[in-house]
């Protein structure tokens, strides 16, 4: 499905929020949309859409400004999501999807992400894992690093990688762990959609309180953008 034009005012609002062209370090993006009761699908495993297509279409601007995008497991089974860039029909400006797979329980084959490698619509994926499998796939890169570690995951991502910037889509559990490692995280990119997912619904939450700087805020059609800054 094609994404509806990106609204012109939108690269101006993003671009303080956006990774700089030269940078030692990875940057970090963290972003999601949201309900206005802080949750982000209506109940583990159920792929809920929040936000309006000229939201969407700002997540594939971002996603074309950056060189990888990283989701937890619980996101790649829930949605079995694409995660290429398909703002300016640039797919072959895709970033590499990076999918946290400790547990083992995503599987490759099958998955949207294979289709779209093997389409050329998308990148081969970076699959993290606390070892390497038996059963090697070798349409996959595989990136040894253990649970939790997220700075030497993100340093060798750049280092074996050489991405210099990473988005982080996801899901609820991985963005409460990063919130509360905010010398990890460069911006955050927060959509704000008008619906309420109740009590049911998958939340973020992180596990103490936060202050935000740097703050700004745009306004669609029926969403708000809020990007900051956790340090
Ligand atoms: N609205 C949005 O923007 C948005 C974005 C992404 C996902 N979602 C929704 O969120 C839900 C999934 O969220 P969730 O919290 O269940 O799953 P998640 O995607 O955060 O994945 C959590 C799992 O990833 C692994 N993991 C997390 N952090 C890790 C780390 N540091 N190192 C190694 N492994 C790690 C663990 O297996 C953990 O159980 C789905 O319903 C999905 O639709 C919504
Ligand atoms: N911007 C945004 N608005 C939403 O309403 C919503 N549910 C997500 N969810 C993000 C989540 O990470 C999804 O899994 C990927 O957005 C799917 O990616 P694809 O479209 O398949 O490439 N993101």
């Amino acid at each position: 499905m094609s994404l509806v034009p990106l609204k012109p005012d939108l690269p101006v609002f993003l671009r303080p929020y956006l990774p700089p062209d030269n940078d030692s370090k990875p940057f970090i993006t963290l972003t999601y949309a949201q309900s206005l009761d802080s949750r982000i699908s209506k109940g583990h495993g159920i792929r809920t859409t929040i936000s309006h297509p000229e939201t969407k279409t700002m997540t594939h601007y971002l996603r074309y400004h950056h060189d990888g995008i990283l989701v937890g497991t619980g996101t790649a089974l829930a949605d079995d999501p694409g995660l290429n860039c398909k703002y300016n029909d640039a797919m072959d400006q895709s970033p590499r999807p990076i999918i946290l797979n400790h547990s083992g329980k995503w599987k490759f084959n099958g998955s949207k992400l294979q289709e779209l490698y093997e389409k050329g619509h998308g990148k081969k994926p970076i699959i993290v894992v606390s070892e390497l499998p038996v059963d090697e796939d070798s349409s996959v890169d595989y990136l040894v690093c253990q649970s939790r570690q997220w700075s030497i995951l993100f340093d060798k991502l750049h280092k074996e990688y050489g991405l210099k910037s990473i988005m982080v889509e996801g899901g609820a559990n991985v963005i409460n762990q990063l919130l509360m490692s905010s010398n990890l995280v460069n911006s955050l990119i927060i959509t704000v959609g008008p619906v309420y997912l109740g009590e049911k619904g998958v939340s973020v939450s992180p596990a103490g309180p936060l202050q935000l700087k740097d703050v700004d805020w745009w306004k669609g059609t029926s969403d708000v953008v809020m990007c900051a800054r956790l340090h």
